[in-house]
């Protein structure tokens, strides 16, 4: 027989159970696990073609939504790109599967107001995304200067309440690749909160504590920051431990760790303003293993126990859920979800790879042993 004991926490939703197990007697071991609400990944690359049916059911298992970054070739630049891109995911989807892609518009120097004006009315479309040309993976459509030609389109966004997710990043090459994010926030993020006090802005992927700082003084609700489980967990020697690590390569790219350290302590101390946001960006094998090597980490299958480890290492399983599950739709202003997820403190392995039709995709972690296995709670 089965016992098992609940033991209420500070937050009233969560709860740990331990479960004593048929041969509880004997071994005396303890099954941990934790039931929180199901959490939505607020920063995903879903990709297109065999990539997109390869990875779309590995986020679907576990996240309820997703905003889904528009950086694909070409990039999702209208509303009816965006409808046509949905379409796609749902259809790569298991057909029992409930998860909802939340669609985004990439920005460019063209983008006109009434485009923002098409999006709302779409109802599909949730934010638009602003890449600075050149600053990552599929940016060289992206914006060449922001306040010379988006300001309308900004001015647009504002009216309709939408939020611009921002890669934060200047792409001077000039700049120290580890002071791109600081050097933005100082001379684009700061001026524009300053120009458009009103405009929603989510800085996606933080890396440093000056974005922690930054995040920290503007106005909550309406400025706020997407976490990576990688910039939680890794620093800058990552990249480099026992030689090359291509698959430790993102960007914006790691940093020292009294930045991780920082993150870590915003994202745990339970402010609203910090949510997750996986930045999951699978690239094919040989595409990650080559002389120049793309940016971006397959997390998917993998953050939900990575996010678990970070919070109970920092003593505070107790924040965990509202940084997975409550912030995210608090800010953008959706319901949170009524589905529970389930994580069971279980030794797991993490697959060395996943096949797809032309190739493989290496997860973060590969072949390495995890704790907390999600499962969604039926
Ligand atoms: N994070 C990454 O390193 N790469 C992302 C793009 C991005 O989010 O900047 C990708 O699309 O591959
Ligand atoms: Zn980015
Ligand atoms: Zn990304």
């Amino acid at each position: 027989m089965i016992k098992s004991l609940t033991i209420p926490c500070k937050a009233s939703s969560f709860y740990f159970k331990k479960v004593e197990g048929p041969h509880a007697l004997r071994s005396r071991k303890v099954r941990m696990e934790l039931t929180i609400t199901q959490p939505d990944d607020w920063h995903l690359h879903l990709r297109d073609g065999v990539l997109l049916e390869a990875v779309a059911p590995n986020s679907a298992r576990h996240f309820k939504r997703a905003i889904v970054m528009p950086n694909l070739k070409p990039p999702i630049t209208t509303t009816a790109a965006a409808v046509a891109y949905q379409e796609s995911i749902l259809k790569a989807l298991p057909a029992d599967s409930d998860f909802t892609p939340l669609m985004t518009l990439y920005l460019t120097d063209t983008t006109s107001p009434n485009e923002i004006k098409l999006a709302r009315k779409s109802g599909i479309v949730f934010a638009v995304k602003l890449y600075p040309a050149g600053a990552t993976t599929n940016s060289q459509d992206g914006v060449t200067d922001l306040f010379g030609k988006c300001l309308p389109v900004l001015e647009e966004m504002v009216q309709h309440n939408m939020p611009l997710l921002v890669h934060g990043e200047v792409t001077d090459p000039e700049v120290d690749v580890f002071d791109r994010e600081k050097v933005f926030i100082n001379t684009i993020l700061r001026p524009l909160v300053e120009k458009l006090p009103q405009l929603k802005v989510v800085m996606e992927h933080i890396t440093t504590l000056d974005a922690v700082r930054f995040v920290e003084s503007c106005t909550e609700g309406y400025i706020a920051a997407t976490v990576t489980p990688q910039h939680l967990l890794l620093n800058r020697n990552a990249l480099f431990q026992g030689g090359l690590q291509p698959h430790n390569y993102c960007l914006p790219v790691l940093k020292r760790e009294i930045h991780r350290q920082a993150i870590v302590s915003a994202v745990t101390s339970g402010s609203k303003r910090f949510f997750l946001g996986t930045d999951s960006a699978p690239h094919e094998r040989q595409r990650k293993e080559c002389p120049c090597g793309c940016a971006g980490i397959y997390n998917a299958p993998v953050a939900l126990s990575l996010y678990t480890k970070v919070f109970e290492e920092a003593n505070a399983l107790d924040k965990l859920e509202a940084f997975t599950s409550f912030n995210g739709p608090d800010f953008y202003g959706l319901p949170r979800n009524k589905s529970k997820i389930k994580l069971i403190k279980t030794p797991w392995k993490v697959p060395e790879s996943y096949a797809f039709a032309s190739g493989e995709i290496i997860p973060m972690f590969a072949g390495q042993t995890l704790e907390w296995l999600p499962s969604i709670v039926a």
